[in-house]
């Protein structure tokens, strides 16, 4: 069976897209995995299939690249805005897009007719530790101590819908991250496993960040893990809440607010290419 996709990403964070609003997508969670592949597939940080919804303008799944299946994906949701909207699927600039982690709400930057940034808001950060999972002591893990592989990291751990696990560090382009990387994601304190960043703090409004995806590995951006890394940076005394702060990542920036009520997240979505694939 030919499948039509739209390769997509946003800040290199890229992934395949299918268009699953009358045709349903088969064995996710196992095609993911050669379809992800950059050498015998079509090539991505995994794949995400675009669904219809019965309480939003669509539904996101997103499967990692070893088809183990997302809660939530920041970079995605931005690409599956401007896919609604410059396919025609919507025609509309505010919208919302179920996901495994509640509707998130959408609002387009249009020009000539096409997307071009998409802020969304993404809802609350979780700190309850049972609730990110985290097995850590204490009411929230903010700078908490976690031994890996030998040596103590200060960690600070939040839930924007799926696990994260940042680290303050110099320089995070000197961290071996291919070796600590997968020792984060498999530690026994991460019952679901766990996606990590490592970051430095540039100035009150500006992140430097690198990030291990759980079931993705080292991916150039990760928008749950900028927003994470803002509201920790917020915890820990480093960046202002209710203010802009620019994530410096890999593939590009991110402009993260945390409020109250909620994490703002507005950045770019871009289409790389289409084509067919023989499923
Ligand atoms: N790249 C994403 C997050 C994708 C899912 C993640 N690897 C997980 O399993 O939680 C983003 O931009 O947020």
């Amino acid at each position: 069976m030919k499948r039509r996709f739209t390769k997509m990403h946003g800040c290199g964070n890229d992934y395949v897209y299918f268009d699953c609003m009358e045709q349903k997508f088969p064995e996710p969670e196992k095609n993911a995995v050669w379809i992800s592949d950059r050498h015998r597939g079509v090539g991505g940080d995994g794949i995400i299939l675009i669904c219809p919804s019965e309480v939003a303008d669509a539904k996101m799944r997103i499967f990692n690249i070893d088809g183990s299946e997302g809660r939530m994906c920041g970079n995605g949701i931005r690409c599956v805005g401007k896919f609604l909207y410059d396919k025609g699927i919507v025609h509309k600039t505010e919208l919302a897009v179920e996901t495994l982690s509640g509707v998130k709400r959408l609002s387009l930057q249009v020009e000539d007719g096409a997307v071009t940034s998409v802020t969304v808001d993404m809802g609350p950060a979780e700190l309850v530790p049972e609730k990110i999972p985290v097995h850590l002591p204490g009411e929230r893990a903010v700078g908490a101590p976690l031994e890996v592989d030998g040596e103590t990291y200060a960690v600070t751990c939040v839930s924007m819908g799926n696990p994260h696990c940042v680290v303050f560090c110099g320089d995070p382009d000197a961290v071996e991250l291919e070796k600590l990387g997968p020792r984060f994601e498999y530690h026994p304190a991460f019952p679901e496993r766990v996606n990590t960043e490592f970051v430095s703090v540039e100035d009150s409004h500006t992140l430097h960040m690198r990030v291990w995806e759980r079931g993705s590995g080292e991916t150039m951006a990760c928008g749950t893990g900028a927003c994470a890394s803002v509201v920790a940076a917020v915890l820990n005394g480093h960046c202002p809440k209710d203010k802009d702060v620019t994530v410096r990542l890999r593939g590009g920036d991110l402009s993260i607010r945390y409020t109250d009520r909620t994490v703002w997240m507005t950045g770019e979505a871009k289409i790389a290419f289409e084509g067919e694939i023989e499923l």
